[in-house]
């Protein structure tokens, strides 16, 4: 780039800064509901809604109110939701059969939404963690988080989501080779217009606090996952991870968490001009939530400033909490 700039005053950028509409003539980057999808926790139950303590504003719902979900999200242009199930510490179990179960919490949802709006996109995710004792994405045996066996389960949870019907899987597990496995799996079972949207670059992160609160992860989880998931120091690393999962077969890839990892974000964008998406995380929607509630900073102003620096980043695409009212706000006006 070069940008050329003549001396003051023949120069004065304010001229562009003018009025709003000259304001949104000079707009490099805009936010729309298409850009956003909504993850959405669900639990057991009928007519439930169930508030996430550590993310206000945020709810657990049982599968009918997952249907009505879709129907409000559709509604308000949001393309996609992203199922993750709440499980209780009686439902975890070391063997995490519940994973594949096709009438798992998950699965359930997903037939759900498909019945009510059949074009609400659906993603998941594929991980061991909503069903392992553990709170573990994998298999642990000895202390250690096993890959190879962890990712013979991980493809059969994969073909059970797909067997239900979801329209994007997302591998969030980290473990090596999973997502050539899972691939590899979809074509031979038929479904090979399935996208695999992996979280390639996925950061073990302190900002997953509120996530593992809210899908009853916290108590389980012995230890952290720092011998799968990405050291927060690392950028080239996280480019050979995205660079791997592509040449396995992802369609897009996801970085995340999100703020704290624009810099992924821009990087992966501009070295593979893949699909990709940042997942603005629990604990990034916590802090904004709660410093709003708390008259702190101006909830819908830094919703909208953090989500568009997602697009400025490069980002196709964010996964956030904020989906529904980013999406209310953006229906009410014009405004970024
Ligand atoms: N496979 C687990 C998974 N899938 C999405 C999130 C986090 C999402 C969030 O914090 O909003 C996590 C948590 C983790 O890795 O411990």
């Amino acid at each position: 780039m070069h940008p050329i700039t003549a001396p003051f005053p023949a120069s004065r950028p304010r001229r562009l800064r003018r009025t709003p509409g000259m304001r949104a003539l000079a707009a490099e980057n805009t936010l729309s509901a298409g850009d956003l999808i909504w993850p959405v926790f669900v639990r057991d139950g009928e007519n439930v809604e169930e508030p996430v303590a550590s993310m206000p504003g945020v709810n657990r719902l049982s599968v009918d109110r997952v249907a009505a979900a879709a129907r409000e999200a559709a509604d308000l242009g949001i393309p996609a939701i992203c199922l993750f199930p709440y499980t209780g510490a009686q439902n975890r179990t070391a063997d995490c059969a519940e994973a594949w179960n096709p009438g798992n919490l998950s699965n359930r949802a997903t037939r759900a939404i498909k019945a009510a709006v059949p074009d609400m996109l659906v993603m998941t995710d594929v991980a061991l963690d909503p069903y392992s004792d553990s709170g573990h994405d994998g298999f642990v045996r000895d202390g250690v988080i096993v890959n190879d066996e962890t990712v013979e389960a991980l493809v059969k949870q994969a073909l059970a989501q797909a067997e239900a019907g979801v329209d994007i899987i997302g591998p969030s597990d980290m473990m090596d080779g999973r997502i050539g496995a899972i691939r590899a799996a979809l074509e031979a079972a038929g479904h090979q217009d399935v996208v695999l949207l992996s979280y390639a670059a996925k950061f073990a992160s302190a900002f997953y606090g509120p996530f593992r609160d809210a899908v009853g992860a916290s108590g389980a989880l012995k230890g952290d996952k720092r011998t799968y998931q990405i050291d927060p120091a690392n950028s080239d690393e996280a480019m050979r991870m995205i660079a791997r999962d592509l040449a396995e077969g992802a369609d897009a890839i996801m970085v995340k968490p999100g703020l704290p990892y624009l810099d992924i974000c821009r990087r992966a964008k501009e070295t593979f001009a893949a699909p990709t998406y940042a997942y603005q995380v629990s604990g990034e929607y916590a802090m904004i939530a709660a410093a709003a509630q708390n008259g702190w900073i101006d909830g819908e102003r830094a919703m909208t400033e953090s989500l568009l620096a997602f697009k400025r980043a490069g980002c196709d695409g964010i996964l956030t909490y904020f989906a529904p009212a980013m999406a209310r706000l953006l229906r009410g006006s014009n405004a970024r």
